[in-house]
């Protein structure tokens, strides 16, 4: 089938087939991510807004599944960045109003033993099912048990607008702009903040230098030594890290448009993949 061939044919050149993966595409407004997310699924060049909500390509063929995930990278959409690595259960979206309103009323029928938003900074709330506390993160992120459940109450409440799945993250592809030199910084603290994270331990980064079509972008070392990364990365080519406990990084340059760089990267990423 020629779709199959085709599909199999850019997965396994990107060494990805045969693998199910969740992969995370961050970076600043601007870096490239949903354009490599394009090139990727349909190998297309194509102009696009700035990307003002979390959209994901799942794309499933036999045995191969392959979930990209863009998040918007201005800085309203970071905030929710958090929400597709942190380690709470798969969950649907639902507003805080509505939310309020579905969980008295699941307390009422005794579907859940008790239910509380608990509002801190980053207004996550918790809900008690069988004696276990169910997080949810900044949106409002509420298990999949209520989806399958109670989808028809949900649809009853109006409240659905989505489920994200929200478990294990395979790898995360960070890009940068490697020609807006004046935003290193700024991409380094959102790195660091998401290389320091917990959630995020040991799940092995892809660093994409984009954009090296433009004359005067930054090298590979510049840009290496902007983001703080000199030492820390873990080598390029097949490097067993094993049982190291180490997180596998590397910088790799690339031009989407150009269609290169990017596929070293992804070949790179995916020995990390279990
Ligand atoms: N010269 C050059 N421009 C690129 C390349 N990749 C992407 N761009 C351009 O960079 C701009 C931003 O690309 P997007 O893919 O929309 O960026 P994004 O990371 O999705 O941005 P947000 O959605 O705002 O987070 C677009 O004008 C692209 O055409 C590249 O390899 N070279
Ligand atoms: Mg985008």
């Amino acid at each position: 089938m020629f779709i199959f061939d085709w599909f199999y044919g850019i997965l396994a050149s990107l060494g990805l087939w045969q693998k199910e993966a969740k992969i995370l595409f961050l970076g600043l407004d601007n870096a490239g991510k949903t354009t490599l997310l394009h090139m990727l699924k349909d190998e297309r060049l194509v102009q696009h807004q700035p990307t003002q909500h979390p959209t994901s390509e799942e794309l499933s063929i036999g045995k191969i599944k392959f979930k990209a995930f863009d998040l918007g990278g201005h800085q309203i959409a970071r905030r929710v960045w958090k929400d597709y690595y942190a380690k709470s259960s798969s969950g649907l979206h639902i507003s805080f109003e509505s939310l309020d309103r579905l969980l008295e009323f699941l307390v009422t029928v005794k579907f859940l033993e008790s239910a509380s938003i608990i509002p801190d900074n980053s207004s996550c709330g918790y809900l008690i099912h069988e004696g276990q506390r169910i997080r949810m993160g900044s949106s409002l992120i509420a298990p999949l048990f209520l989806e399958k459940t109670y989808s028809s109450f949900l649809g009853l409440f109006g409240v659905w607008s989505g489920v994200y799945y929200t478990e294990k993250v395979d790898a995360v592809v960070y890009l940068v702009d490697a020609y807006d030199k004046e935003r290193f910084a700024e991409s380094k603290r959102e790195l660091d903040a998401l290389l320091s994270d917990e959630a995020l331990a040991n799940v092995p980064f892809l660093i994409l230098g984009n954009k090296i079509d433009i004359p005067y972008a930054a090298s590979e070392d510049e840009l290496r030594y902007h983001l703080g990364l000199t030492n820390f990365t873990t080598g390029k080519g097949k490097v067993n890290l094993g049982d190291s406990n180490v997180r596998p990084l590397e910088v790799f340059m690339c031009s989407i448009v150009r269609k290169m760089g990017y596929g070293d990267g992804f070949k790179w990423v995916s020995q990390y993949i279990k």
